[in-house]
């Protein structure tokens, strides 16, 4: 479990979070919606300690890693699968080579064993054939499908993900929300989804929060989102547009 308590964060003068508090369960998917530059990313990277807040707290799993230090957040970290928005693949290595980097070079594991978790991730991400392809040849969807593959090589409690349908095609946005909702019902996972994608948010989240202004207006099962009265999320719903 994720939970951020009464954050307040600044990049220099400018308050991006205002007071926020948000938990996120295992075995769930809830998505952060905001318009473009609300905070959303910022809130990931608050997760991952890869951020301090200006106050409040962060706990993963009970434990409040606002105040660990870089080596201590390490294992905090592997609990938590990172799917960036960009993919953030290697581009001179093969996809088999991008899944396994990690568990080589930071896990030291056994060949045999990295060969046999790199084989599980082609297969449940459906790269087949592709293994010795550099992502320069794959399309963005099955990039998209190599970053996951890439997030749960190191069996995540928690997978993050960054407007994971950003720049897909439909066809492609639809295929990687159906791999997201797979991989949290057979695994248990916990998902953390920021969009600014509001169909994406209906089709896929158990629990959604709305970023806006710097608060959070709307924390609750995403079918609610129909009955809130703020105005904010009456146009969002009306229009399906987040910019402001
Ligand atoms: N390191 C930084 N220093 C200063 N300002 C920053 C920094 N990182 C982000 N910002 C600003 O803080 C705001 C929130 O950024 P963030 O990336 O969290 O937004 P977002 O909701 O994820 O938007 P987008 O979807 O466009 O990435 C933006 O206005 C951004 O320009």
């Amino acid at each position: 479990m994720i939970e951020l308590r009464n954050i307040t964060l600044k990049y220099g003068e400018r308050e991006i979070l205002k007071n926020v508090s948000l938990t996120i369960k295992d075995n769930t998917i809830k998505a952060i919606l905001g318009p473009s530059g609300v905070g959303k990313s910022t809130i990931l990277k608050l997760m991952l300690g890869l951020i301090k807040p200006n106050s409040g707290q962060v706990f993963v799993d009970g434990t409040d890693i606002t105040s660990l230090k870089e080596p201590e957040l390490y294992p905090i970290r592997r609990k938590m699968g990172m799917v960036f928005q960009g993919n953030a693949l290697f581009d001179s290595m093969s996809i088999s080579e991008n899944l396994g980097f990690f568990l080589r070079e930071n896990l030291k594991l056994p060949e045999a064993e990295v060969q046999e978790r790199v084989a599980e991730q082609i297969k449940f991400s459906g790269l087949e054939g592709y293994e010795d392809q550099l992502p320069e040849n794959l399309s963005g969807g099955m990039r998209k499908r190599v970053a996951i593959g890439r997030a749960l090589i190191f069996k995540p409690h928690m997978i993050l993900f960054d407007e994971p349908t950003a720049g897909l095609d439909p066809v492609s946005s639809k295929r990687i929300l159906h791999l997201i909702r797979t991989l949290q019902q057979s695994s248990n996972l916990g998902a953390v989804i920021v969009t600014h994608i509001i169909d994406d948010v209906f089709s896929i989240a158990d629990h959604a929060a709305v970023l806006y202004q710097g608060e959070i207006i709307f924390d609750d099962e995403t079918e609610k989102l129909h009955q809130s009265e703020h105005p904010f999320i009456r146009s969002i719903l009306s229009d399906k547009i987040l910019e402001l």
